[in-house]
């Protein structure tokens, strides 16, 4: 009798990737001038070049995935347009309109929204409150998490459930470092997300714990390089390539880590998830 346990080896579970429609922005007039989040610092020069071809291979990583990428038209002036995710909330076809916080990036909401008329998506919800679009929403299945504590009032959530009909689900986000839901967390598929707990108020980590008890939990240093700020199919997840605890983790759990730098881009406080709107038909 040999008394060496057998350990079974069990395979990652097989993930399947479905085709997204993004809408990005060029970072063409992309700068730091302002410091509205404390990743900015006016005084720490942007190479404006580099966030360019930085942005350029991350549009070209969704196009290899086989995703479609629709641009807006980047307006001069406003240096946070990369930032798509904060435009809109969009769900069924249904555009939730954003409402900045920050008076600076408020002339985007309109920039945006011409963009969802001409693609011929009809009225626009003008909202209520304020909300940062996808920086403080994410949808998971038929479920909307929703971040609030920085940029996105509260009732702004109750509003989107009303609009949207969908179950929102509110979390409150306790650390300034990670100002939106979509650094703190991403949705890796239609069961489970990733996150970083200390994100959190305690009340947010249960609620957390009990409708994702299998999610990843990423390190502080991970989330410092924003890489819970990840794009995923499924199966392929654009992450932060400094991220690298977390794209172990990733390859552990069956899912396709795709690496990239935006760290010009980190000097406003975003990474590939901020520069990435999903359009849900
Ligand atoms: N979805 C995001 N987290 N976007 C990043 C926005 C960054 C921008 N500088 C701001 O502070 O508003």
């Amino acid at each position: 009798m040999s008394l060496t346990a057998v350990t079974p080896t069990t395979a990652p579970a097989a993930r399947t990737a479905t085709r997204r429609e993004y809408l990005m922005c060029p970072p063409t007039h992309f700068d730091v001038v302002y410091a509205i989040n404390p990743w900015m610092d006016p005084a720490v020069p942007v190479d404006r070049d580099l966030a360019r071809r930085q942005w350029t291979e991350l549009r070209d990583t969704y196009l290899r995935l086989g995703h479609t990428v629709h641009l807006a038209e980047p307006v001069p002036g406003l240096v946070d347009m990369v930032f798509a995710a904060n435009c809109a909330l969009v769900v069924d076809s249904q555009v939730y309109g954003a409402r900045f916080r920050e008076p600076v990036r408020e002339p985007e909401a309109p920039a945006y929204r011409a963009w969802f008329a001409a693609a011929g998506f009809g009225e626009v919800f003008l909202p209520g409150y304020a909300n940062e679009g996808e920086g403080d929403f994410a949808v998971v299945a038929d479920l909307i998490l929703a971040g609030s504590g920085f940029r996105t009032d509260p009732a702004a959530h109750g509003e989107a459930q009303e609009f949207l009909g969908r179950p929102v689900v509110s979390l409150r986000l306790t650390d300034p470092r990670f100002y939106h839901l979509d650094t703190a967390l991403f949705v890796l598929d239609d069961d489970n997300v990733a996150y970083y707990p200390p994100a959190f108020s305690t009340g947010s980590r249960r609620t957390l714990a009990r409708l994702f008890p299998d999610a990843i939990l990423a390190t502080e240093a991970d989330a410092l390089v924003l890489g819970l700020n990840s794009v995923s199919d499924g199966e392929n997840v654009v992450v932060a390539r400094a991220a690298t605890d977390l794209v172990a983790q990733l390859a552990a759990r069956g899912y396709r880590p795709v690496p990239v730098d935006l760290s010009e881009l980190a000097k406003a406080g975003g990474g590939a998830k901020c520069c990435t709107q999903e359009i849900r038909r």
